[in-house]
């Protein structure tokens, strides 16, 4: 038998979007002679819907829309993913159609809810073993724990968390023996080096319960934080049969493979190890996939950035000109251009490829007379990304240099302004009304906080007039003590990297500049991270205010990913050879909780972020901590 998984790239409540891939998903696998294709989870409504979940009208709505997809079944068998609200609880559902008729919901077990997944809020887990009837304008249909039979192949379902529970629990136990094919549709969300775990995943299943397992995943940013990888695996007693490339920039990614039912497969002896994943590449992948979908959902015209030549604005300028480079190479230049919706296809908005000029002139400062001609890549970038260099007294030339190079490489446009004057301008004003000086030793924070804020309203300004998305830049390091001005650097309406730690950053950047070929990213390699917000002969590093990032990350990762106490922190710290005496991380982890509690209200305000690694401390997301709190105090003093 042909079996197919399709991942899509669906839009939470977009039924025209979801219905259009679930119609090219089936139409694809038709004319590939398919005869049985899993959509992922909740592919219909979208896997984000929130608390609309809740709602009656929508679970409704979905089963009217469900109708439109049984004509497109004649011939196939197509499970699609759907709630159903029966007696005011939602069930999430496998629907499995086949020649027009809706055979069956099969309903999942077992909820996500941890991590980024909050699942028992909206759903209700189905009860092994058990079925009931769904009624809908006369015809009624089975729901609950069901398996099917197609073309004399019996298949039973695990959907997406089902599949991550114990083997002695897992819906997988009780249909070992009574089905030949366990189908999978997931919304599994994206995080570096995940696929690794779910390829394991996938295999062990097939393996350990004698049986082929089909598991086909959500595409791109959905719903504004989370990436899916749409990926694709089909597995026969611990053997690979099909693996796709992840974070596809197409709205469809059907994979096929042919399985004979009829003869047994040995059973793996082991299975066969994946190549270690590449973080660098997996994060470039998808924080790339996840712009082009957050600016094309959002209907935005595309970003602007106030770039400081500093290493978290770099990284986010090269991340707008991979998702072109990205998107180009997979889609082509038009049907980029068409998906993003941030080109009028009436005007020939990009000139092209060595015509040049056309959009240096909106550069402030051209650095030569006869401008380099841009790429067509640089062109997309020109019209995407507009960048702003915002220099005050206490900013240096490098940094200058380090974003002008940059952007001009990158072909964004690159404007160059200074803020003095508007920052003398309110220290003046709170110096009137105080009616006293203010100074570097009495204001210290009040006067790097001014220019921080300062540089927001212009950004804003010229966000608002271009119709694009302000990125705010922060990094999850920054995240955790609260090392951001509110209201000020953290302006903005996205923050791709705040769930990217500043270690990670600073090496990305150093493997863009060769991996990825941005040589204009050589100046920020070698810089040292600093606010440049103090006057310059203070020498300010962000290390300096606050501790090495390496250390900060790992008493991140042990206080909220491994969540010790304070005390075990320290002591954890101590064996691991940091290369400080035990007083100094004592110094290190009273600084990092004390600034961690300070800042909740801050992290609850950063712009809507993505989940890129394993953990993130976005309270909306990953990590909730109370706003108020006794903030470690006891603990602390303890140490
Ligand atoms: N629980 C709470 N709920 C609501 N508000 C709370 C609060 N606790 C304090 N606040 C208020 O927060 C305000 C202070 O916060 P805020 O004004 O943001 O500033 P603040 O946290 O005092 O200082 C900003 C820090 O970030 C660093 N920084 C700033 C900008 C850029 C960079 C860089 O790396 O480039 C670094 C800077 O060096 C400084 O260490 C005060 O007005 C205080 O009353
Ligand atoms: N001179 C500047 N021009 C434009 N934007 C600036 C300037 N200084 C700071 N910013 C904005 O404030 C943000 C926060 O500064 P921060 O120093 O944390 O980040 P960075 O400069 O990108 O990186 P690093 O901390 O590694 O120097 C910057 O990313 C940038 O968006
Ligand atoms: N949708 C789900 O059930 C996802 C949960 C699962 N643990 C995952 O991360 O893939």
């Amino acid at each position: 038998m042909r079996i197919a998984g399709a991942a899509l790239n669906q839009t939470p409540i977009d039924w025209e979007n979801n219905l259009r891939n679930i119609r090219t998903a089936i139409e694809q696998a038709k004319a590939a002679g398919v005869e049985l294709l899993c959509l992922p989870e909740l592919c219909l409504t979208g896997y984000g819907c929130e608390d609309l979940f809740l709602s009656d009208w929508m679970p409704a709505a979905a089963l009217t829309h469900l109708q439109q997809v049984r004509p497109w079944t004649e011939g196939i068998c197509v499970v699609v993913g759907v709630p159903v609200r029966l007696n005011h609880r939602t069930y999430n559902t496998a629907a499995v159609l086949r020649d027009g008729q809706i055979l069956g919901f099969a309903a999942k077990q077992f909820l996500a809810n941890d991590g980024v997944h909050y699942e028992p809020r909206f759903f209700v887990p189905w009860v092994a073993g058990e079925t009931t009837t769904v009624e809908f304008e006369g015809e009624s249909w089975a729901l609950g724990d069901l398996t099917f039979e197609h073309r004399g192949v019996r298949f039973g379902f695990e959907i997406c968390e089902d599949a991550w529970r114990p083997d002695d629990v897992r819906p997988a136990c009780r249909l070992t023996g009574r089905v030949d094919l366990i189908v999978n549709p997931s919304a599994s969300h994206f995080a570096m080096s995940k696929t690794d775990v779910r390829y394991k995943l996938v295999l062990n299943a097939s393996r350990n319960f004698n049986c082929t397992y089909l598991y086909a995943n959500l595409l791109g940013n959905e719903a504004g934080r989370i990436t899916y990888d749409g990926e694709i695996l089909v597995a026969r007693n611990g053997h690979l049969l099909k693996r796709n490339q992840l974070l596809s920039f197409k709205e469809v990614d059907l994979e096929w493979v042919d399985v004979d039912f009829a003869t047994e497969q040995e059973r793996a002896e082991e299975i066969a190890a994946l190549p270690a994943p590449d973080e660098y590449r997996e994060l470039n992948q998808a924080l790339g996939l996840a712009l082009f979908d957050y600016v094309r959902k959002a209907r935005s015209k595309g970003f602007v950035l106030s770039l400081s030549g500093g290493a978290d604005s770099c990284l986010c300028a090269v991340a707008v000109a991979e998702m072109v480079r990205l998107g180009v190479s997979e889609l082509g230049v038009e049907e980029f251009k068409r998906r993003s919706g941030a080109f009028d296809p009436a005007k020939n908005e990009v000139v092209q490829a060595g015509a040049g000029g056309a959009a240096l002139q909106e550069v402030q400062e051209p650095n030569t007379e006869n401008p380099i001609p841009k790429t067509e890549n640089q062109q997309l970038v020109g019209h995407l990304l507009t960048c702003a260099y915002q220099g005050t007294v206490n900013s240096s030339d490098d940094t200058y240099i380090s974003a002008k190079d940059l952007a001009e490489s990158i072909g964004a446009r690159f404007f160059n302004w200074g803020i003095d004057e508007e920052v003398s301008g309110y220290v003046g004003k709170i110096q009137g009304a105080l009616g006293r000086e203010l100074s570097w030793k009495t204001d210290d924070l009040a006067l790097q906080n001014i220019q921080a804020r300062v540089r927001a309203p212009g950004i804003w300004l010229l966000a608002n007039v271009l119709n694009c998305l302000l990125i705010t830049t922060s990094n999850r390091s920054e995240a955790s003590v609260g090392y951001c001005t509110m209201d000020g650097d953290t302006a903005g309406s996205i923050s791709p990297i705040a769930g990217v730690d500043k270690d990670f950053v600073k090496k990305w950047l150093r493997w863009a500049e060769t991996e990825l070929n941005y040589p204009g990213l050589r100046h920020v390699n070698a810089l040292q991270p600093t606010a440049e917000l103090r006057p310059l002969e203070d020498k300010q590093t962000d290390e300096r205010d606050l501790m090495p990032y390496t250390l900060l990350n790992r008493i991140e990762r042990l206080a909220f990913y491994d969540r010790l106490s304070p005390r075990q922190v320290l002591d954890t710290l101590v064996t691991e050879g940091t290369g400080f005496e035990r007083e100094q991380l004592a110094t290190f982890v009273r600084r990092f909780y004390s600034l961690w509690s300070r800042n909740q209200w801050k992290r609850e305000r950063y712009a809507p972020s993505f989940h890129l690694d394993d953990y993130n401390v976005d309270p909306r997301s990953w990590l909730r901590f109370p706003i108020l709190s006794g903030g470690f105090q006891e603990e602390l003093a303890g140490l």
